[in-house]
């Protein structure tokens, strides 16, 4: 009698991922991701009053930071750290030590497939993250890589390697990532439409990130997944995400990495208030019409070969071209310079570890 494993398999990429959560609340949304995320080390971003207790389920492995600790650990460059604004999650992607980042907020469930089946988002991003992306060359019939799926006729063979992927950028359901504007016109609307596709976006193309559903190589794109000054004290909120994803954009396709979106979808339940939305977010309407022809023209020498290279020419670039527009923009080329030295602080490239009270090891 064929004996069959009673073991459960090891999740993918066990050790060398861990999942980012921003949170102003209890995070009891856990309990449904439980049977995926359970074996994966958490690591919380507390934004907020720091001394406000944040309630953790049970068995869950994570480390947790609050505005004092972010402060302890980088001192006067936490300034570069967005204060009362989910754009803080990037400190999260600042302190692990993994290859791959999972960020996910807390307001976001389990989705189902259309078959009713519970959609593992962290699964799928695992496979997108671990197959090329095409950005040179679109395939018609989507995610060449993926099982049932191929490179369609008149795709260069050269090209069919691909190249490595970067991020992973999934879909919601239910309350999509609507602007003020759209979400007051349109307050009921629902997205119900579950589309069965993975998509590299092209080179050259820009999008708008999301970062509610997003995973990352934090290896190969690490330093430029900054979420920008937002939020208390600043005159723009709800473009953390945007601003990282432009960034990061233009880097990926100067240093050859790709980028995808579509699955997984996970199931987002809360709509934020548009009123509040629209406070936060109406500097950034106005000022994008300027900030996407800036990253679609930008251009990064040669000679920037590394992230964190390319980041800093970007930062200079940002300070020169609107800086002009307005004070704000020199103000975060400046944090994106800090938020470049912090991460080098942190993550120094002779691999020594950051003790866990925050000093860097000698
Ligand atoms: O001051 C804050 C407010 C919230 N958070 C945490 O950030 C996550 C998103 O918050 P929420 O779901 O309430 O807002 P949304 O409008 O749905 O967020 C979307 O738009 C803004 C951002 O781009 C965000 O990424 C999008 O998801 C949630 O985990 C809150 O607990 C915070 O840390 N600080
Ligand atoms: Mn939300």
């Amino acid at each position: 009698m064929a004996q069959y494993s009673k073991v459960a398999p090891t999740p993918l990429l066990k050790d060398e991922l861990d999942i980012v959560i921003p949170t102003i609340r209890n995070l009891d949304f856990l309990e449904m991701w439980r049977p995926f995320f359970q074996q994966y080390h958490l690591i919380i971003v507390q934004d907020g009053d720091p001394s406000k207790v944040i309630k953790v389920p049970e068995g869950f492995d994570y480390e947790l930071y609050n505005r004092n600790d972010i402060n302890r650990i980088l001192g006067p460059k936490a300034s570069c750290i967005s204060f009362k604004d989910s754009a803080c999650r990037c400190f999260g992607y600042m302190v692990s030590k993994k290859k791959y980042i999972f960020t996910i907020d807390d307001d976001c469930f389990v989705a189902k497939d259309p078959s009713g089946k519970d959609i593992n988002a962290l699964e799928q991003h695992i496979k997108n993250l671990l197959s090329p992306s095409t950005p040179f060359f679109f395939n018609t019939l989507y995610d060449p890589y993926r099982e049932g799926a191929d490179f369609v006729r008149g795709y260069p063979f050269s090209l069919r390697e691909g190249i490595p992927t970067a991020v992973s950028h999934g879909l919601w359901l239910n309350i999509p990532d609507y602007d003020a504007p759209t979400q007051l016109v349109k307050p009921l609307e629902r997205n119900t439409r579950f589309v069965d596709a993975v998509l590299t976006i092209p080179k050259g193309t820009l999008f708008p990130m999301c970062g509610m559903n997003l995973a990352f190589n934090r290896e190969l794109i690490g330093p430029a997944m900054y979420f920008g000054l937002m939020g208390d004290g600043q005159p723009i909120g709800r473009y953390d995400d945007m601003w990282a994803g432009w960034c990061m954009k233009v880097i990926c396709d100067h240093l050859g990495l790709g980028v995808k979106t579509g699955l997984p979808y996970i199931w987002h339940s809360k709509a934020s208030n548009p009123f509040v939305n629209l406070k936060k977010e109406y500097k950034g309407i106005y000022w994008q019409e300027e900030l996407i022809p800036f990253f679609q023209s930008a251009t990064l020498p040669k000679d920037c070969t590394t992230v964190q290279g390319c980041y800093l020419e970007l930062s200079k670039q940002v300070k020169a071209k609107l800086g002009k527009d307005d004070d704000y923009f020199i103000k975060l080329a400046d944090a994106m310079v800090t938020w470049v030295e912090a991460w080098d602080e942190l993550n120094p490239v002779g691999g020594k570890a950051v003790e866990a009270n925050g000093v860097v090891a000698k």
